[in-house]
């Protein structure tokens, strides 16, 4: 099965057209790394699989037309559990007072905990412990650094054993170890989950091409439309980074030497 299935989706917001014509098959089990010039829609697309773009604030009217499927189903109908989301570090409020723990409790209550059960308790210990950030249990978010906070916020996004993960970003601000640390994770984890019928998709937003290429199984690049989609070695050619990017900058050498 599919797990996403893009037919003909567009959107607009008022006069501004953000997303074209945009279909796409995506199989389950998939590594994608979504990649596109700043204003792209690569956020636009995340929050169209999350089922947000009717609650967006915008200027104009939101119109939509085409369809998106998630997982099988609309995406204001797939259970929560089923899908889990890793914003943008650097969008984060790191004043907000509150302890790693309770960040990745949330993820399993869907709702800020007052009180942690000890049953929750030892599943958030277990899950940062999973991801290498146990000893950051009970520090305050606004002492965690870029990379300590996206293994929080990682923990928080696979304690329900999602079927589709989504990352915006997540490297960016993030050193050389911690970035290596995040693929190894994503990696074991969709490789735990590789057998049988549900298999795990991870769709991830990056502007690193390296990255791309060496660890995602595919690669969407876009601008506004669809410019590429398929095995990395296949999109990330010269033609397709010109066409999606006007110029390929110093990814010239990486994607023509190879
Ligand atoms: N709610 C909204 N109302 C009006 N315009 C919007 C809205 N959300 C996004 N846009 C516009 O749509 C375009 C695409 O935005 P989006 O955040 O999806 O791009 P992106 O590819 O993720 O960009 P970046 O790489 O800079 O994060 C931008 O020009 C943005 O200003």
């Amino acid at each position: 099965m599919n797990a996403l299935e893009f037919d003909r989706y567009s959107i607009r917001f008022g006069d501004f057209q953000v997303l074209r014509e945009i279909s796409l098959g995506v199989e389950e089990g998939s590594f994608v790394a979504i990649l596109g010039p700043n204003g792209a829609g690569k956020s636009t697309l995340l929050k169209s699989v999350l089922g947000l773009t009717q609650g967006l604030p915008q200027e104009g009217r939101v119109q939509i037309s085409g369809s998106v499927r998630v997982l099988g189903k609309d995406p204001g109908e797939v259970p929560p559990d089923w899908m889990g989301y890793v914003p943008q570090v650097k969008g984060f409020d790191r004043s907000f007072p509150a302890l790693a723990l309770e960040v990745v409790v949330s993820g399993l209550r869907r709702s800020w905990p007052l009180r942690i059960r000890p049953e929750e308790r030892r599943r958030a210990e277990a899950m940062l412990e999973q991801v290498g950030a146990l000893h950051l249990a009970g520090r305050r978010l606004g002492r965690l650094s870029g990379g300590e906070l996206q293994r929080v916020y990682l923990a928080r996004a696979l304690i329900r054993e999602p079927r589709l993960l989504l990352l915006d970003e997540p490297a960016t601000g993030v050193d050389a170890v911690g970035e290596a640390d995040l693929y190894r994770h994503l990696e074991a984890y969709q490789s735990a989950h590789s057998q049988g019928a549900a298999r795990v998709t991870v769709l991830m937003i990056t502007h690193d091409w390296e990255a791309a290429q060496h660890h995602a199984s595919q690669v969407l690049l876009l601008n506004r439309r669809v410019v590429g989609y398929g095995r990395p070695e296949a999109v990330l050619c010269h033609e397709c980074l010109a066409e999606a990017f006007g110029h390929v900058g110093h990814a010239h050498s990486l994607v023509m030497g190879r």
